[in-house]
């Protein structure tokens, strides 16, 4: 897998999922496998955009599940061929929709694949709808849990807050959290 910083990437083609991606959950393995298979069919290269930290931690200093070295192990043994590592600080989080929207460009994408509360831009102010004025974007209904919870960082994050390790564990799909947190 190569690692570019966000801006150095050009490509002819490519099928692309952004994310903060924090813990590589089973939710985002969802993502990242259903883009992986229309990288395949299309034989374009599989790309990932992600942020460094991530935007919540950033914010809201919320427990970062993952460093930026353990998030781009997990997407590697994804088959991701690229990613885009964005440092996220308060110069980037000013940036505005069309700013991101071009950066975009350059990795010509061919789809897009997000969740369905994807956001991005300056204050959140980009949606799905804005995404899709500029690229054909792909939707994948939000993975749940046996109990019928979606899967998200943030309520992987609560349950390591009340030491409940073995279900965020089970959340995550990876082995590694037990002693980390
Ligand atoms: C250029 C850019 C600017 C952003 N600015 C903000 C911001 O001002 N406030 C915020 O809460 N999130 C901001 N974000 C983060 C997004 O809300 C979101 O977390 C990010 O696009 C990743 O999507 P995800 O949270 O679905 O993984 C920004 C994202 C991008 C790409
Ligand atoms: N359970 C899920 N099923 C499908 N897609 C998901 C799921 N969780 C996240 N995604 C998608 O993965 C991408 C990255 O999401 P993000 O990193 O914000 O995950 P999150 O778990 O929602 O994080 P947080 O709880 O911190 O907001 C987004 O497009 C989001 O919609």
């Amino acid at each position: 897998m190569r690692v570019h910083a966000a801006g150095t990437c050009k490509l002819h083609a490519s099928v692309l999922t952004i994310g903060a991606l924090d813990g590589v959950h089973r939710g985002h393995q969802a993502l990242v496998c259903e883009a992986r298979k229309r990288a395949l069919a299309l034989g374009v290269p599989l790309v990932v955009y992600t942020f460094d930290p991530p935007p919540r931690v950033f914010f809201q200093q919320a427990l970062q599940l993952t460093t930026v070295e353990e998030k781009l192990c997990r997407l590697e043994q994804l088959s991701v061929e690229h990613a885009i590592v964005a440092s996220f600080d308060a110069a980037y989080s000013t940036r505005d929709e069309s700013a991101f929207l071009t950066e975009l460009q350059d990795l010509n994408p061919v789809e897009i694949w997000v969740g369905p509360d994807f956001r991005f831009g300056s204050k959140r102010g980009g949606d799905i709808g804005t995404l899709r004025e500029s690229f054909s974007v792909k939707v994948l209904d939000s993975i749940r849990c046996s109990s019928g919870e979606i899967i998200s960082s943030s309520r992987i994050r609560s349950l390591l807050m009340q030491n409940c390790h073995l279900q965020a564990e089970q959340l995550l799909g990876w082995q590694t959290v037990q002693g980390k947190a």
